[in-house]
């Protein structure tokens, strides 16, 4: 099997397009069809149809979908056995899944998450996961070995897009931002997991696409790391805030929208057209509308298929 960045690479370039779209179900914005039964057990599946539906509306435009466990997680066990089923699914519609976790410990610790989450043959299945670094570098190695090991990925959390993160990462220390320091040890895993020949490594880094000026910086400093970048839509950032994020080719960044596709169906225009008994085809016409709006203002309209 070809490595992560590698089989990234070509997903993306297939389907022609860096749009990433964010798995997020929330019971009380889900179609009221799918909001027949609140206890765990309904819930549960309810998450489980609506994402696989979500999956099938949108698995022929995208390359790359992103679960995020907390919304399963807060379920209990049964939505983790939904999370296990939509990880398997999206994967059979041929999809590369970023298992949205967060994982992060010390480093016998680490060991255990990586094993649990990355590789096809590992438990859940996923062909990447992100990671919070903030315990140091030796939490990151097992990941990294993992990575290596699968032929998996991580995405490290380096400058993420909610409004507190400048509370710890835009802090200076001799000089420098600490999102910056750790822009340069993700730098340095990515540039040590490439394979020759290669643009990019098995490392990559979340810059949100709420801070542009960042995300050109980081660009810069991360020439071997692809970008996972959170905060188109709702969070506010639009095409060009994001259009730093890609390489001349228009490849190195996937670009996550979640609830402005998940719940299109609630919002304008795609209430009017399409509505909550049409709402696949409304997350469906979003995600469309999302490929084209960085087609036509970011590097990624110079992907080939595009
Ligand atoms: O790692 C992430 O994906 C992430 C990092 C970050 O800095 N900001 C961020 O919003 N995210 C996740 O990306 C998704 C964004 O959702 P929307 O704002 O609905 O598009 C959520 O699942 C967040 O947890």
């Amino acid at each position: 099997m070809a490595n992560f960045a590698e089989r990234l690479a070509t997903a993306v370039q297939q389907k022609g397009t860096p749009t990433l779209v964010g798995i997020d179900p929330r019971f009380e914005q889900l179609p009221p069809s799918l909001q027949t039964d609140s206890s765990l057990a309904g819930q549960a599946a309810a998450f489980e149809k609506f994402s696989c539906e979500l999956i099938d509306a949108i698995a022929d435009l995208v390359a790359v979908v992103k679960p995020q466990a907390a919304f399963f997680e807060q379920l209990g066990p049964l939505g983790m056995a939904a999370l296990a089923k939509v990880v398997t699914y999206a994967r059979q519609q041929g999809l590369l899944v970023i298992l949205d976790c967060k994982r992060g410990d010390i480093g016998s610790t680490a060991e255990a998450y990586a094993k649990a989450y990355l590789g096809a043959d590992s438990a859940w299945g996923g062909d990447c996961l992100t990671v919070n670094p903030y315990l140091g570098d030796d939490s990151l190695t097992p990941f990294v070995d993992q990575c290596v090991a699968t032929d998996s990925g991580i995405f490290v959390l380096v400058k993420t897009s909610n409004p507190g993160s400048g509370t710890l990462q835009d802090l200076s220390i001799d000089g420098q931002t600490i999102y910056r320091r750790m822009a340069a040890h993700v730098e340095s895993l990515a540039a040590a997991t490439k394979m020759p020949g290669q643009s990019y490594g098995a490392v990559g880094a979340v810059v949100g696409a709420t801070y542009p000026e960042q995300l050109s910086e980081l660009r810069e400093v991360m020439p071997s790391a692809w970008l996972l970048v959170p905060g188109f839509g709702s969070q506010g950032g639009g095409p060009k805030d994001v259009a730093a994020a890609f390489d001349a080719n228009g490849l190195g960044a996937l670009i996550n929208n979640s609830r402005g596709i998940n719940f299109a169906f609630a919002k304008e225009p795609y209430k009017s057209k399409y509505g909550e008994a049409k709402w696949q085809d409304a997350s469906a016409a979003a995600t469309r509308d999302m490929i084209a709006a960085l087609k036509a203002d970011t590097p990624a309209g110079r992907l080939a298929a595009s």
